[in-house]
């Protein structure tokens, strides 16, 4: 699993072609074992998604800027109680990201974010970020299902499926200015059960293996990057009691990952689905939004004390 090819490390690659996305078929089966590997080894997989269309991604991705185009005044409109919800500038831990976070897949939530913004309306922008998250959210279902039934917990898969909740994220990462080496993101690991991202092929984004290297991704125009997130660990340890399962191999691991961009490079724009799941969710979030909070360690071990 994952490619070494010659010294430099690559994060492993699944393709989703129509034939893998068949359940229980050969093709599924083998590419389930691949997901699940992907995910004990290196918390992560990049997903070849041909369905999702370099148009898809051209009409997102335009929307996005002009999203981060806006006036700070505007873009400040949208504000919010909860952790992340509200537009991000330069905060302490985010010194080179702008960011806003949805809840999603609501058409209501998406036409009032719009309409704050864009008090004339802005269609095309809805449209494409309900359209994203649905996809995204099916393509997600469908991993999600291969790891359950991999681990041969599948009647778990139904009960978890209800009572998940989907965050879209939208980012941006400026690139450094005179004065700065480079611009970065804090290292962490997510708090998410899973998140799903894609972006413009700007790099930036690595990930830390288990033995300390650090891996870049490197986008395309149909790929995604899955991770899995602490809760996602949170969730399997439920599991493994409420089914008496023991695991024959590794554990999911939730990889710790940066956001660096260099000098000369462009901005960077990002797409991630977060995928909650909806025990005290936010209060994880809540705790980990506090700035005495180490954003490098499991911090659902670390709130609920185990
Ligand atoms: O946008 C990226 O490249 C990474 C985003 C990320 O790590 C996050 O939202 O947790
Ligand atoms: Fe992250």
């Amino acid at each position: 699993m994952g490619s070494q090819s010659g010294s430099f490390p690559e994060l492993p690659v699944i393709e989703f072609s129509l034939e893998n996305r068949n359940p229980g078929t050969d093709m599924w089966i083998s590419t389930s074992k691949r997901v699940v590997l992907g995910l004990e080894e290196y918390g992560c997989f990049v997903a070849a998604y041909p369905s999702f269309t370099s148009q898809a991604h051209n009409e997102i991705f335009h929307e996005l800027e002009a999203l981060f185009d806006l006036p700070t005044e505007i873009k400040l409109r949208n504000t919010s109680k909860k952790p992340y919800f509200a537009y991000v500038g330069n905060t302490p831990s985010f010194l080179c990201m702008r960011s806003w976070a949805l809840i999603m897949p609501r058409q209501s939530k998406v036409s009032s974010f719009t309409n704050l913004l864009w008090p004339a309306g802005n269609e095309w922008f809805c449209n494409g970020a309900l359209a994203f998250s649905k996809k995204v959210s099916e393509f997600e279902q469908m991993v999600k299902r291969m790891v359950f039934e991999s681990y041969r917990v599948k009647k778990y898969y139904d009960s978890h499926f209800t009572s998940t909740d989907y965050l879209l994220r939208l980012m941006k990462y400026r690139v450094p200015e005179m004065n700065e080496t480079n611009c970065s993101c804090h290292v962490h690991t997510d708090k998410s059960f899973m998140t799903i991202l894609h972006q413009n092929q700007v790099d930036g984004l690595e990930v830390k293996t288990k033995d300390g290297d650090w891996i870049a991704f490197e986008p395309s125009l149909s790929s995604f990057l899955v991770m899995a997130g602490d809760a996602f660990l949170e969730v399997m340890e439920n599991v493994s009691m409420a089914f008496e399962q023991v695991w024959s191999n590794g554990r999911i691991h939730s990889p710790l990952h940066q956001v660096l961009l260099k000098k000369k490079q462009s901005p960077k724009y990002s797409l991630g689905l977060l995928i909650f799941h909806t025990f005290d969710h936010y209060g994880l979030l809540r705790y980990f939004s506090q700035d005495s909070v180490p954003k490098d360690v499991c911090s659902a071990k670390a709130y609920y004390g185990v």
